[in-house]
């Protein structure tokens, strides 16, 4: 099978989904030498089949504002494949959202889902919905607005929806309230919810730790340590706050963190009473990073990314495609060694190719950022026995499928020279798991 030919159909059966392309393409290139040297997968068109989701769902969220003003919004659900657990995956509410974003995060899931060692298939939904500059009553509605459709399609063994960009423990909490309302059942329906009412200790900060965590593996299997090292952050929502969080706690010094209008530069870095700050002033105020430097001041760059500074290490938490080849140079040529992807598919795949060829360590967020549905994982296995974990058991269980995931991306990423490709390795751990169980389940 060629890439090419691969792609040309692919292409044609989901004309104008720029991400989806780019995140099947990213997989389909590290999978399609070991299907060639592996035809059982080929003859029963793995590829194919795992590159077209199960089934999207698509619904009309009509809702009222605050003024009595009806409104439309569209929402989704795209549960991508159940083949090694039931669906899993993020809810999204922002404005950017359509089918071909919430296709490639869906794909993603699947092979990240995987890596995790727990038995979770993989979906991702959300709504174009903007949170921003909306009361706390607007989002209320819209959320049980959302799930009075929602709810028809997921379950305890169907399909458990979490948080992404734009959902948090508020919108959960107002979904899950909504979910047992309509269903009069107390299950674990989704996750990230809050500690009174079932959720996991860790939960919300398992994504940002689990990066650091696994960061802090590459580093080590180089020899080497987060002790002591300058490190960027981009973004400043859950991802970003909770990876500068634990990246602190393991000695490095963290000097930026930015959101969609801008970045701030504080070189004496960041301490908890600054993320204390940023938490509140983010994750709950819903304010603009800016304010930072107006409270502890420092630079603050309007309209720019943390690219340009100086640091040892990169971890991009905020988007899809925010770091770009020029930024990656530009990295390089400031001293970086090392990038871990908080976000899913941060960097461009020219940005990628940039770092390999340095030969940098550079961690795809299908391994890196996969802490936070792990303990989604470990929250449905509390919900299901209903048990609750202290956050030392969470965060211990924790460290260690961010381990076992950095080790499935060694076993199978080594390439020429021993260099660890961990894009390969991710994708082909992560690939094998699924696609030996839909070829025992012969053609469905
Ligand atoms: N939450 C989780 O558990 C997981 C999240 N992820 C991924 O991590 C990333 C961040 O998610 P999360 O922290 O939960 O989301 P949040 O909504 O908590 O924070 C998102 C942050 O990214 C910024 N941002 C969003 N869109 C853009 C954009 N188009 N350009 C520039 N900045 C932007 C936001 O800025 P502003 O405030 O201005 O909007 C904000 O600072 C996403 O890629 C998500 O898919 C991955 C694994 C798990
Ligand atoms: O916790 C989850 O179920 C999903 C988290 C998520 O959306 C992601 O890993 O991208």
């Amino acid at each position: 099978m060629e890439l090419s030919q691969f792609m040309e159909g692919f292409v044609k059966r989901n004309p104008g989904e720029p991400e989806f392309y780019q995140a099947v393409q990213e997989v389909a290139a590290s999978v399609i030498p070991y299907i060639n040297d592996h035809p059982k997968y080929i003859k029963a068109r793995i590829l194919e089949r795992l590159s077209e989701p199960d089934r999207i769902i698509i619904f009309r969220v009509c809702w009222e504002d605050d003024r009595g003003k009806y409104r439309v919004n569209r929402g989704y659900r795209v549960q991508h494949s159940n083949a090694i657990g039931p669906y899993k995956g993020g809810l999204r509410f922002h404005p950017s959202v359509n089918l071909s974003v919430l296709k490639f995060l869906a794909f993603e899931q699947t092979f990240k889902n995987s890596l995790t060692t727990l038995p979770m298939g993989s979906a991702k939904g959300g709504s174009n919905f903007d949170p921003k500059g909306k009361s706390e009553r607007e989002i209320m509605r819209f959320c049980q607005a959302f799930m009075t459709e929602l709810c028809k399609h997921i379950g305890n063994n169907i399909d458990i929806p979490a948080g992404d960009i734009g959902v948090g423990t508020r919108e959960i909490s107002f979904l899950f309230g909504q979910w047992k309302r309509l269903r009069n059942e107390f299950t674990g329906a989704l996750t990230g919810k809050g500690l009174e009412f079932g959720g996991s200790h860790i939960r919300k900060e398992a994504t940002g730790y689990g990066c650091a965590y696994f960061m802090e593996s590459m580093l080590k299997h180089r020899g080497d340590t987060i002790k002591g090292k300058t490190c960027v952050v981009s973004g400043a929502g859950n991802v970003a706050v909770f990876t500068a969080e634990k990246l602190m706690d393991l000695g490095a010094k963290v000097v930026t963190l930015s959101d969609s209008s801008g970045t701030i530069y504080d070189k004496d870095g960041l301490n908890e009473e600054k993320l204390e700050f940023v938490k509140d002033l983010k994750l709950f105020k819903k304010g603009r990073i800016a304010e930072y430097s107006d409270k502890f001041d420092c630079e603050y760059h309007e309209g720019k990314k943390p690219w340009g500074v100086k640091c040892d290490l990169a971890f991009p938490c905020a988007t899809e495609n925010e770091l770009f080849q020029d930024d990656a140079k530009e990295l390089i040529k400031n001293g970086c060694i090392a990038v871990a992807e908080g976000a899913n598919m941060p960097c461009t795949p020219e940005a990628i190719r940039v770092f390999q060829e340095e030969r940098m360590l550079y961690a795809p967020g299908k391994a890196s950022n996969a802490g936070g549905v792990a303990v989604s994982g470990l929250e449905m296995t509390q919900n299901t026995t209903y048990m609750a974990w202290s956050g030392e058991d969470v965060d211990l269980l924790l460290k260690g499928i961010m381990a076992d995931i950095h080790q499935q991306c060694i076993d199978y990423g080594v390439v020429d020279g021993g260099y660890i490709d961990y894009a390969k390795g991710a994708n082909l751990a992560g690939f094998k798991k699924v696609a030996d169980a839909m070829m025992a389940y012969g053609v469905l």
